[in-house]
Parts: structure tokens; C-alpha cells; sequence
């Protein structure tokens, strides 16, 4: 879909209690506003009423002029109706994204250079470090740098730094290899989805040198898991992953080159299925369309 034909196309999140009806009341309200349903997407946890996930794009010229109105029936007809939360979002605006990283840049730069391509539905808007070794990297790309040290036993007042940027200024943050664990108060007050990407297969190795301890295991398989931030470290809920096989041959150095590859892989889709509104959560899981 090309960037002027964005204009008119919507999208509409649904999530709650499962019942018959739903997808009839969605389209039958779609359909009486003159909206066409270009996708839809729907997952019901159990065939006899649990949890009812749809995420429908249609096409209704006038959008931005009729969109008042349509969220106003869609709340009557579906979620008043239903008990269901529904959410309509305008596909030409994109989700303005700051991504944290501290030394390591194979998943920053991959970001950035899809995001150049045009690749990822987001504007990144800032990038944002606790060390100073990325700041040309990043600005040749004509994006702001902030370097915000992290000095140890001081990090409530990094975070107080951090927070000056991001609070009212972005809606997505991506931690590309950044090394520090973001405090509870932090996450509470910021309030707007933070994706981490973990260099391994979670739930295995969680925590630090997961490769050192992967090479120990003598494992054959080692993988990236790109997962929502919590207060609970490497344990929130998972957008995706993806593994590659290794063997005895390889030093911790050689999986970390290798992993390197599949962690960029692994946080490029996340951020693109998060930036396109396919990825929703279900507790303490997702529900990826
Ligand atoms: N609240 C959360 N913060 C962060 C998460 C998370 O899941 N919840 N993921 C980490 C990323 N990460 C592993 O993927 C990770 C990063 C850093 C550490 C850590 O022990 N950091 C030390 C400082 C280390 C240093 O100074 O180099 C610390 O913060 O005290 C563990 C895991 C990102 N943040």
C-alpha cells in the first residue's frame, strides 16, 4: 500500500469477552458507514466463549472527517454492546519510536536502515544511549542522538533524564541492545509499549551472557526473543523469535556473531508487526495476526 493511499484506511482492534454476533456487528457497522473491509483478522481462545482478538483494515474515503462519527457507532454497536474494547486507529500515522541502545549496534543499525528503506511503519524520532560511541552512526542518518550516562548508584536520575525526552513525545520505545534493567516507577510512568529484544531463546538462559552460558550448556540451537518490557526482567510477553543451529566447533564469540544475525531478524519483524497493530496482548502472551 503506497504512502497517499493511506489516507482513507482504517483499522479497528477488538478485544474482550468472545460471543456470537461480534464480527457481524463489526461489519455491519463498517458496511452502513460505506467503509470496505480491505482484512480481517479474528482469534477466539475457546469455540465456547473465552477471549475474542480481531484486527479488521477497511477503506472509507473521508476517513479523517468521518472518524469521529464511525468510533461513535462502533462504541455503541460493538463495544457498549458486546462489553468489547475497541480501538480505531488511522494507518497513515505512524507511531513515533525511541530507540534505547548502549554499545552494541548490529540491532540499532538494522533498525535504522529499514527503517531508510521505508520497511518499518514507524518515525524514529530520537535515539537515545548511555554511552556516547554511537552518536555519528546514528546522526548520519539525521537522527537525534541523546547521550544520558547511566553512572552506577545514579539511575534514578538517568531515568529522570530519559524521561524528559520520551514522556508526550513518542509511542513506541525499542531497546536495541540496551544494557540496563528500567525501573518499575520508570516503565509506570512512561506508559507506552517498550519492546526489548533478549539474545537467546527465552524462557532459556534469561539474564545476562545468556551466549557464555548457552556455549557451557553445549547447546545445539541458540535464538533471539524479541519480548514486551516488564518490571519482571527478560519475562514479558513475547512478540516473536527465532533460533539457529551451532555447533561443539563454535567459540561463545562465534555465537554471538551468529546470534547477532538472528536477533536483528527477530527484532525487525517484532517492531513491524507492533508499528502495523497485528500484535496483541493476552495476558501475559500475544496474539500475533
Ligand atoms: N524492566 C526491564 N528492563 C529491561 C528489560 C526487561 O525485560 N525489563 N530487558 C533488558 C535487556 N536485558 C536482557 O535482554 C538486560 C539488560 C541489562 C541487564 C543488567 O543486569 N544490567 C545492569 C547493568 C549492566 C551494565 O552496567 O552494563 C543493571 O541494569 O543494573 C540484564 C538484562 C533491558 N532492560
Amino acid at each position: 500500500m503506497r504512502g497517499d493511499e493511506d489516507t482513507d484506511v482504517g483499522r479497528l482492534i477488538i478485544k474482550g469477552p468472545d460471543q456470537p454476533g461480534v464480527v457481524a456487528a463489526v461489519s455491519g457497522a463498517l458496511s452502513r458507514a460505506g467503509a470496505n473491509i480491505v482484512s480481517l483478522d479474528q482469534f477466539s481462545s475457546d469455540p465456547e466463549g473465552g477471549r475474542f482478538f480481531q484486527r479488521t483494515e477497511f477503506h472509507l474515503p473521508n476517513l479523517q472527517v468521518r472518524r469521529a462519527e464511525l468510533e461513535d457507532v462502533i462504541a455503541e454497536e460493538v463495544g457498549a454492546k458486546f462489553g468489547l474494547h475497541c480501538t480505531m486507529l488511522e494507518v497513515k500515522r505512524r507511531k513515533r519510536t525511541a530507540i534505547m541502545v548502549s554499545k552494541l549496534d548490529h540491532c540499532l543499525m538494522d533498525l535504522l536502515w529499514r527503517h531508510r528503506r521505508g520497511e518499518l511503519a514507524i518515525d524514529v524520532t530520537m535515539v537515545i544511549s548511555n554511552h556516547p560511541d554511537l552518536s555519528e552512526e546514528v546522526r548520519r542518518f539525521g537522527i537525534p542522538f541523546f547521550h544520558v550516562p547511566v553512572a552506577k548508584g545514579a539511575k534514578p536520575e538517568a531515568e529522570r533524564e530519559q524521561m524528559k525526552l520520551l514522556k508526550g513525545n513518542v509511542d513506541l520505545v525499542v531497546l536495541a541492545r540496551y544494557m540496563q534493567i528500567l525501573s518499575g516507577d520508570f516503565l509506570e510512568e512512561l506508559a507506552v509499549p517498550i519492546i526489548n529484544i533478549h539474545h537467546s531463546f527465552l524462557p532459556a538462559f534469561m539474564g545476562a551472557s545468556p551466549y557464555q552460558r548457552a556455549k557451557e550448556r553445549g547447546v545445539k540451537l541458540i535464538g533471539a526473543t524479541a519480548h514486551y518490557v516488564t518490571e519482571d526482567l527478560d519475562e514479558g510477553p513475547i512478540i516473536e523469535q527465532d533460533v539457529i543451529r551451532v555447533s561443539h566447533a563454535m567459540s561463545t564469540k562465534a555465537l554471538q556473531r551468529f546470534g547477532a544475525d538472528v536477533e536483528r531478524q527477530v527484532l525487525a519483524r517484532a517492531v513491524g508487526w507492533h508499528a502495523e497493530d497485528r500484535v496483541l496482548r493476552d495476558g501475559n502472551s500475544t496474539v500475533v495476526f
